[in-house]
């Protein structure tokens, strides 16, 4: 008996062990890589190294805004020249620090000073807990510590967005002119935003001193994602494993989407995993589109988790008349069914008006596809359809408290509801 295990243990393992081997370096692919160069962002870099060169000569640079749509280089560039700011600036032996802060995670006004006072804590001895002090001492400590010695701080704040629309403009306007209380240090600021109706969020006099100076990303044409990709995939794949058709589809596919240097490069992992797994010896088209199924498929269920409560009610009654068979579905009919779905959970439902206004938003997102048609003298009417396979639905939700009754919900062709 335990003779038979291990021989089929070992065949297991050898299907695997000889197959072609078709990653030489996938962390070539990963988002946390630095590329040595960045094709297509010359401009970029060198406006960037226009604007923060009077530190060299001793002269404070100018706040600087950069925005641009997602994926397009953004974070890459700003921490590609800081870096070399920060070499050259030993070289010529003027103190500066750059200290980047992720505002989707330091997203408090208190956050921020306490990250930037604790990044000088070995040299001043003071550390402020996450939380606790009052905010107006963080901020005295803040001053302090950037005060005692001269230095240029570089605060890059990237996804300056969300620290905004969670928690206000107030910290900028403080940082912005922290300059006026300060006798040896001098502050600029590096604001990254994806968003570009940011700015309406910002009090005028605080838009205007942070973006002294503005940096656009354009987003990549295909011709440029092709560029992109070819450089790494040199490094991340065996030489011949890539069919020729594989970088130009990645690129062209991340193209359409929006010009998004992050999706093609996930589109090429993606690809490289698929055919890894299929024990494919080269990776081809075919893997590529199975890839970019997969990476929509889980973007959306990135966006279904995070859905307020009643669109995802309102998505499970669409699931249920999906397994019913019933759609194509109408407004009423999926108003029906979320009502009771609402019962159930003892919940008020909202207004018939609200959930179709709900939803157009999932029709925007593209999780269903509500189309309007016209039923000539009958007027107009909604089509919905479903984006995603129902068990998808299932896993998310049987994982939230307040929806996992739903799991257990089945419907007949009277559409009424059968629990259990
Ligand atoms: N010109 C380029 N050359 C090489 N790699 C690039 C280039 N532009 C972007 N990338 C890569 O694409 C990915 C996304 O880039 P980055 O994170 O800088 O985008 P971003 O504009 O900051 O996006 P977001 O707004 O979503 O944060 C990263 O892995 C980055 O290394």
């Amino acid at each position: 008996m335990l003779q038979e295990g291990q021989t089929n243990l070992r065949s297991l393992f050898e299907k695997y062990l000889h197959t072609q081997r078709i990653f030489k370096n996938k962390d070539v692919l990963r988002h946390s890589y630095t590329p040595r160069e960045l094709p297509h962002r010359r401009e970029q870099i060198e406006t960037l190294v226009h604007i923060l060169v009077p530190v060299l000569r001793g002269e404070t640079p100018s706040n600087i805004f950069v925005y641009g749509k997602t994926g397009t280089g953004k974070t890459v560039t700003v921490r590609y020249v800081t870096e070399d700011l920060m070499r050259i600036s030993q070289k010529y032996n003027v103190p500066v620090d750059v200290i980047y802060l992720n505002c989707e995670i330091v997203d408090t006004q208190y956050r921020v000073l306490a990250n930037i006072v604790n990044h000088f804590k070995e040299e001043s001895g003071v550390e402020v807990p996450l939380v606790g002090w009052p905010t107006d001492e963080v901020y005295a400590q803040l001053k302090k510590v950037l005060d005692m010695r001269e230095r240029f701080v570089i605060i890059v704040l990237d996804e300056i967005d969300k620290l905004v629309k969670k928690s206000g403009d107030d910290i900028l306007y403080s940082l912005t002119r922290i300059n006026t209380e300060l006798k040896k240090a001098k502050v600029s600021i590096i604001g990254i935003s994806n968003d570009l109706r940011f700015k309406e969020y910002l009090d005028p006099r605080v838009l205007s001193s942070l973006s002294e100076e503005e940096v656009v990303f354009p987003p990549y044409d295909a011709n440029q994602l092709r560029d992109i990709l070819m450089q790494r995939a040199q490094e991340a794949f065996y030489d011949g494993v890539l069919d020729e058709a594989v970088v130009p589809l990645c690129a062209a596919l991340a193209a359409r989407e929006h010009g998004d240097a992050r999706r093609a490069l996930d589109l090429l992992r993606v690809s490289g995993e698929i055919a890894e797994r299929e024990m494919a010896p080269k990776v081809t088209e075919k893997h590529v589109w199975k890839a970019q199924e997969k990476i929509e498929q889980d973007t959306m269920e990135e966006v279904i988790k995070t859905l307020p409560l009643h669109s995802k009610i309102l998505l499970y009654a669409i699931v249920l008349l999906d397994e019913n068979g019933e759609l194509p579905a109408n407004t009423g009919d999926v108003y029906s069914v979320y009502k009771d779905l609402c019962d159930y959970l003892d919940l008020e439902p909202l207004t018939q008006r609200r959930i179709s206004d709900l939803i157009n938003e999932l029709d925007m997102l593209g999780i269903i596809n509500a189309k309007v048609v016209s039923k000539g003298r009958y007027g107009r009417t909604k089509e919905i359809r479903l984006n995603i396979t129902p068990y998808k639905v299932k896993n998310i939700y049987r994982f939230e408290e307040t929806l996992r009754p739903l799991i257990s919900v089945s419907m007949l062709k009277q559409r009424r509801l059968f629990y259990g």
